[in-house]
């Protein structure tokens, strides 16, 4: 994929200028202080949202993504989630073992509202992760994960790296450094 000088302003305030990067295949992470435009990256990435200018190749793909809510199914179960999220390419062993690799126990027909936000953050995580996308844009994955429970996700993201784009904004450096990120300065 290629962004080349993509500029975005909401009225009078300026977002997005002249911003051009290359993604490819692994993590790629957007930088920058807060405000500086990253969550209105994506959602151009995404097709969510419009530029003023600027040139987009190649991202009119298949994305799954985690956005800054979780964006859950709460009266059904994890699996109910993957399952209805999925649809026909969804797999119980795979979802399970995704669940299981991001540290979670589920009851069968629990429903997910009652769980803590880092589980529900995790099962947004395995949704996108599972998804039969050909890229996939992940807004700070890791709200609200203890430290544990983030090195499982940085496990599970790179692994599924290996053969797909995933873009990925974050705060934390240690982060994009366990990850192996590029990363694009905003
Ligand atoms: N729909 C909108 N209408 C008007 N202004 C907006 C809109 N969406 C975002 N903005 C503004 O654009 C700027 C960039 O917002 P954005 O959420 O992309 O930043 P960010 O880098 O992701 O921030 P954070 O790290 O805090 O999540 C902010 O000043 C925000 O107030």
């Amino acid at each position: 994929m290629e962004v080349k000088n993509l500029c975005k302003a909401y009225g009078d305030l300026p977002v997005l200028e002249n911003v051009s990067f290359t993604v490819g295949v692994g993590v790629t992470a957007l930088w920058g202080p807060s405000g500086v435009g990253k969550t209105t990256l994506l959602r151009i990435l995404l097709g969510l949202e419009k530029p003023d200018s600027g040139e987009l190749m190649g991202t009119a793909v298949r994305w799954s993504a985690v956005f800054q809510e979780d964006r859950l199914l709460e009266g059904l179960d994890a699996l109910g989630n993957l399952r209805f999220a999925l649809g026909t390419d969804y797999e119980e062993a795979k979802a399970a073992a995704m669940l299981t690799a991001l540290g979670l126990t589920w009851e069968t027909g629990k429903p997910v509202g009652a769980w803590s936000g880092g589980m529900k953050r995790r099962l947004a995580l395995a949704r996108a992760l599972l998804a039969p996308s050909e890229a996939i844009a992940l807004d700070e994955p890791f709200t609200g994960l203890d430290d544990e429970n983030r090195q499982r996700a940085i496990r599970a993201i790179r692994r599924v790296a290996e053969t797909k784009p995933v873009l990925l904004v974050t705060h934390d450096r240690t982060e994009l450094n366990l990850l192996r990120a590029n990363i694009v300065n905003l």
